[in-house]
């Protein structure tokens, strides 16, 4: 079916709106409030996404120049000073002064809030005639309290030597203030109507403050369904991780993992566009398989996860790794397993997945909740799952599934 055909049967409502970044203004945006019937949504869905997907690489690889940016700036010697055989330690001593804790007590840091700010305002340039919705994880509330001005100034900086060495908007610098609304561009409910996009801006920002993994995980929401994905990896090497080798030299890392819907998955490194088509391990022999889980123990639980390769008679140790990377590596067969049980209470937000999710499902891999239901994005800014999160190969699921089930019995049983 074709574009101008959808739009004749959609009628698309014009409304007139007001785009904060864009020299002129007011717009015209296409509202997606009109209602439309499911066998034209699916229709929307295979439409295609190459205009977004273009503005959703462009968004994740800034970013993540943007994280990087402070180890660039220093000296050589002090550089390879900071490096260990463990990686890249440069992150850990640069932004140590740039750490602040939220009411939840998680960190947040400058590249955070400058990674979100980045990522808003290049989807807003680089997609100007398309109505704006983001769903993100930062807020700029911290930013504009009494005290937080050097911050905001320090952050406004960064976004700007990003856009300023890419070149792409020359005519533009942007303000404290700019910055503080391309932030909250990112407060959007979501949902199962119309687009959104939903963003980590860092995801894993204690492994990023270690120096470890992290991600930029960017997703793209189309009537509550992920259509797009891209994610950002600046530490994940480029060759395969499995049995452990997260760490790695600098030069051999950097990974951007994309996918949309129905057209697979594929990686590149964050230095070149030359792209490969990634695929999920086929193993199903669970002896053979390796399983990922999070580095942070108060993230998941691990006794659950251990009880559960042990069932199934999974032989290696669990690889421990921050963030969305851990999609990333599981979709190009670096692992077979990636279990994630939060402790009682904790409710998932959709940007710790959207992205994730795509990237697998579109390199031949499942990801359901621990009772097998598929992950749903169109409730809002939060997943609503049955106790946790396992993703594998289609051979695998079923007898996972199997062990996931009888391992919790047991846990619950025991308490
Ligand atoms: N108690 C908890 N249980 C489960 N996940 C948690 C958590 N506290 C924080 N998280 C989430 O775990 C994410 C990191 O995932 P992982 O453990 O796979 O590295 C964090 O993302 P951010 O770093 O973006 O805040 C955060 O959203
Ligand atoms: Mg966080
Ligand atoms: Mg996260
Ligand atoms: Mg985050």
């Amino acid at each position: 079916m074709s574009i101008n055909f959808l739009s004749i049967i959609a009628k698309p409502k014009i409304t007139l709106t007001t785009n904060p970044f864009l020299v002129s203004s007011p717009l015209l945006f296409f509202s997606n409030k009109t209602k439309t019937k499911p066998s034209i949504l699916t229709a929307f869905s295979s439409m295609s996404y190459d205009k977004e997907l273009a503005a959703a690489k462009k968004a994740a690889s800034l970013a993540a120049r943007l994280c990087q940016a402070r180890s660039l700036s220093l000296p050589l010697p002090v550089f390879l000073c900071l490096c260990t055989p463990r990686g890249y330690k440069v992150q850990k001593a640069i932004l140590q002064s740039d750490v602040q804790s939220k009411s939840d007590k998680s960190p947040v840091t400058v590249a955070d809030y400058g990674s979100q700010a980045l990522v808003s305002y290049v989807l807003q340039r680089e997609l100007p005639s398309e109505l704006f919705s983001l769903v993100a994880e930062e807020d700029s509330e911290d930013l504009c309290k009494d005290g937080a001005q050097e911050t905001l100034e320090r952050i406004t900086k960064l976004v700007n030597d990003i856009l300023a060495s890419d070149g792409s908007y020359s005519d533009s610098t942007l303000s404290t203030d700019d910055v503080v609304k391309a932030i909250d561009c990112g407060k959007s409910e979501g949902g199962s109507r119309g687009r959104h996009w939903v963003l980590d801006p860092i995801d894993g920002t204690k492994g990023f403050l270690r120096g470890d993994q992290y991600a930029i995980a960017l997703a793209l929401l189309d009537e509550g369904t992920v259509v797009l994905g891209v994610l950002a990896c600046p530490n994940l090497p480029l060759t395969s991780i499995a049995g452990g080798s997260q760490h790695s030299l600098p030069g051999a890392v950097g990974c951007l993992f994309f996918s949309v819907v129905g057209g697979g998955t594929y990686m590149h490194s964050l230095d070149s566009s030359s792209a490969v088509k990634v695929q999920v391990s086929s193993i199903d022999n669970p002896e053979e398989a390796s399983f990922f889980e999070s580095y942070e123990a108060a993230h998941s639980m691990h006794d659950l996860s251990s009880s559960i390769a042990k069932k199934l008679g999974v032989k290696a140790p669990p690889v421990r790794i921050d963030s969305q990377a851990k999609y990333g590596a599981l979709s190009r067969g670096d692992g077979v397993i990636y279990l994630r049980f939060p402790h009682k209470g904790y409710r998932e937000k959709i940007w710790d997945h959207a992205a994730g999710y795509i990237v697998v499902a579109e390199a031949g891999g499942v990801v359901t909740d621990a009772a097998g239901n598929p992950l749903d994005f169109s409730k809002g800014r939060y997943l609503d799952l049955d106790t946790g999160i396992i993703v594998t190969n289609q051979k695998l699921m079923p007898s996972l599934l199997k062990a996931v089930r009888e391992s919790i019995e047991e846990k619950v049983s025991s308490l």
